[in-house]
């Protein structure tokens, strides 16, 4: 049986004329699944929890783009025991570019009722307020100018206006450049312990963000941590710091790229927990999604893996 959770909401209402498409084909096929609609922020969690709490294998299809992806992840009691299909609707659809799933919904459930290959991927868990609150996260994680632009996008006009002439991503690159001229660089310590059990202290000024990545693409394509790798057991970091405003300017495009780990300010760390402390409380993001300002985040690997279909 297909739980599928479809966001009627994502990418400013195509979720559910998206669905309409794709009932038909499960009612032809005779497949056996149900549909939960979300109705409201938090709703595909809360979902998934009643799901997922029996204990029992499901598999979960998710409608919606990466905020709903993160939404599901917070719901499942038990990631050993669920497999995630994915049809990629959203704006930015970070989570399924790196898997390389297709972004034709048709196309996307085709692979999901017949795959082929199921990856174990790594998922990743924000902790802060000393530990009390957590989030699990698919694709990244972020304090500062990124998370800045996630809580933005949220309350934006502008993503509405431009997912109907369907040039959502623009949305970042609109906000991006107003957050760049409000936002100031804090300073940042950072520990990093390593796979082997190694830790280390880094400190950094004038620092625009940090993002602890699962995934290598946020943002809607920004290809910030290159080597990063869902299944390879480690979390990736970027820092960008000490870096005039004008710079980041030119920076920003060639990290669609890449190309950004060239420039002087771009740090990449690997690891398997992050402690970030922050000098001001910044906006934090997980997949997009915004979390009130904090000082002090950690951020590490969920114990158990999730499997993906993938192909
Ligand atoms: N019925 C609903 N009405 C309003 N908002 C909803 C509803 N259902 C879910 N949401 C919210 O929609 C938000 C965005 O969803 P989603 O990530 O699927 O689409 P998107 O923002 O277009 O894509 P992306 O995250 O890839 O940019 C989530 O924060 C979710 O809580």
């Amino acid at each position: 049986m297909y739980s599928f959770l479809v966001n009627p909401h994502s990418r400013s209402g195509l979720g559910a004329s998206v669905w309409k498409t794709i009932e038909p084909v499960l009612k032809e096929q005779q497949v056996e699944y149900q549909v939960f609609f979300t109705q409201y922020q938090r709703h595909a969690t809360r979902i998934v929890h009643d799901l997922t709490k029996d204990l029992n294998t499901h598999t979960l299809v998710v409608l919606g783009g990466d905020g709903t992806i993160n939404e599901v992840l917070n719901g499942i009691v038990d990631f050993s025991l669920v497999t995630l299909g994915y049809i990629p609707i959203g704006s930015s659809n970070d989570f399924a570019r790196d898997i390389g799933l297709s972004a034709d919904p048709l196309k996307a459930l085709e692979i999901i009722l017949h795959p082929s290959q199921i990856q174990t991927m790594d998922v990743g868990l924000l902790t802060y307020r000393d530990r009390q609150k957590r989030r699990y996260f698919a694709v990244s994680t972020g304090l500062g100018f990124d998370a800045a632009i996630c809580h933005q996008a949220v309350v934006s006009r502008l993503k509405v206006f431009l997912n109907k002439l369907k040039l959502g991503k623009l949305t970042y690159v609109g906000i991006a450049l107003n957050r760049l001229f409000y936002n100031q660089p804090v300073s940042m310590k950072i520990t990093v312990d390593s796979e082997e059990n190694t830790s280390q202290t880094f400190s950094y000024e004038k620092v625009y963000f940090a993002a602890v990545m699962n995934h290598r693409y946020e943002g809607g394509g920004c290809m910030f941590c290159p080597k990063a790798d869902a299944t390879d057991g480690v979390l990736d970091l970027i820092v960008v710091s000490r870096l005039p405003k004008w710079k980041i300017l030119i920076l920003l495009p060639t990290a669609f790229f890449g190309k950004h780990v060239y420039f002087k300010g771009i740090h990449l760390l690997t690891g398997t927990h992050f402690s970030i402390h922050s000098e001001k409380a910044l906006p934090v993001h997980t997949d997009g999604e915004p979390i009130f300002l904090q000082k002090d985040i950690e951020v590490t690997l969920a114990p158990k893996r999730l499997s993906v279909i993938s192909k």
